[in-house]
């Protein structure tokens, strides 16, 4: 009975990842993904009877409200699952012995720093969904000694929702885009995180605690949406705009630049530049 990994919010962008990597790998243990049909993870009464079912010695956490915009105005649906449902898996954690894999945010911060962010570093979420992000973090920390909380920023990959699907989308229809040049961070490959997650299934080095993962090197979002349209080799005017002139729901951090010192001497992995990484998704597009 105690092989069983559960991954929540398994249809998601990082579900579907790492739906892949453990496709790829040759695993020790049995992966159950549960999409949101299988699993609603605000359902108190379904999630303990997954945990009662499965007994799982790793629980994966990628279910999460993602839309940033949205959760200004939807705050009730987004503390559900980014901060009342994670207490929940945390509790069911406790009582089932099981490690929980979490999946965090860089918009736990504010982006005051100009230098790469450590995970000692205070934090100060500027939107709902870096709040509701933040106090899931918060309910795991309280809770659990055996846990890994993962902090990554900007996740694309060949799958779901994601900025460089939507750059890609954008420019079938329009001729130049406007692309906010004041807000830094670094892109991050869902696939080079899903490997990192699934190693630590394997090769858990018990180092539990709060990490950062990020590709390595720094971006802005006109950085990034330049860097698409280069190597899929779309010509497109793309305009740098500041945050100011580019109006959204949720405001959003201007430096959120990972620190991944903590997370390469833990747990030894070796860290792609998002260059790399991104040429490597456009190419499988
Ligand atoms: N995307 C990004 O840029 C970043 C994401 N993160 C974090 O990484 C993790 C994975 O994100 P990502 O895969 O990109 O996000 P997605 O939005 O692609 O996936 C989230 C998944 O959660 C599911 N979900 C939402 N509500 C529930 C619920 N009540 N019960 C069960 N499942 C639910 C969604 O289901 P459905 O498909 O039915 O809506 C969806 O499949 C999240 O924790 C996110 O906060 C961190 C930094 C950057
Ligand atoms: C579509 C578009 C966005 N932008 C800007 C808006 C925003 O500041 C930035 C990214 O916009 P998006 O809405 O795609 O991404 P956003 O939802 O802000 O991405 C965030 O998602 C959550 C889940 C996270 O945890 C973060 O790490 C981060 O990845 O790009 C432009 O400047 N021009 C555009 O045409």
């Amino acid at each position: 009975m105690k092989n069983n990994v559960i991954v929540i919010g398994g249809s998601g962008q990082l579900g579907q990842c790492l739906k892949e990597v453990v496709f790829l790998e040759e695993l020790t243990l049995n992966f159950v993904f549960l999409s949101r049909t299988e699993l609603d993870c605000i359902n108190e009464e379904q999630t303990t009877s997954i945990f009662e079912e499965y007994q799982p010695v790793y629980c994966i956490n990628c279910a999460a409200y993602t839309a940033v915009d949205q959760a200004e105005e939807d705050q009730h649906n987004a503390f559900q699952v980014n901060h009342n449902a994670v207490k929940q898996l945390a509790i069911n954690c406790l009582k089932y012995n099981t490690t929980l894999i979490h999946i965090s945010t860089d918009f736990v911060f504010d982006g005051s720093s100009s230098t790469p962010l450590t995970e000692d570093l205070d934090t100060n979420p500027v939107n709902i969904y870096g709040l509701s992000k933040l106090k899931g973090e918060q309910e795991i920390q309280s809770l659990l000694t055996q846990y890994y909380i993962i902090r990554t920023s900007w996740l694309y990959s060949e799958r779901a929702n994601n900025f460089v699907k939507t750059m890609l989308k954008l420019s079938q229809t329009r001729s130049e885009l406007n692309v906010i040049y004041d807000q830094v961070g670094t892109p991050t490959y869902a696939m080079d995180l899903a490997k990192v997650i699934i190693n630590i299934t394997q090769n858990d080095p018990g180092a539990f605690g709060l990490y950062h993962y990020s590709n390595e090197g720094v971006a802005s979002w006109y950085d990034f949406a330049k860097a698409v349209f280069e190597l899929s080799g779309i010509e497109i005017k793309v305009l740098p705009v500041a945050s100011a002139a580019f109006v959204t729901k949720a405001k959003r951090p201007h430096y959120s630049v990972l620190d991944k010192t903590k997370i390469k001497l833990a747990l030894g992995v070796e860290i792609p530049y998002w260059r790399e990484s991104l040429n490597i998704c456009i190419k499988n597009l």
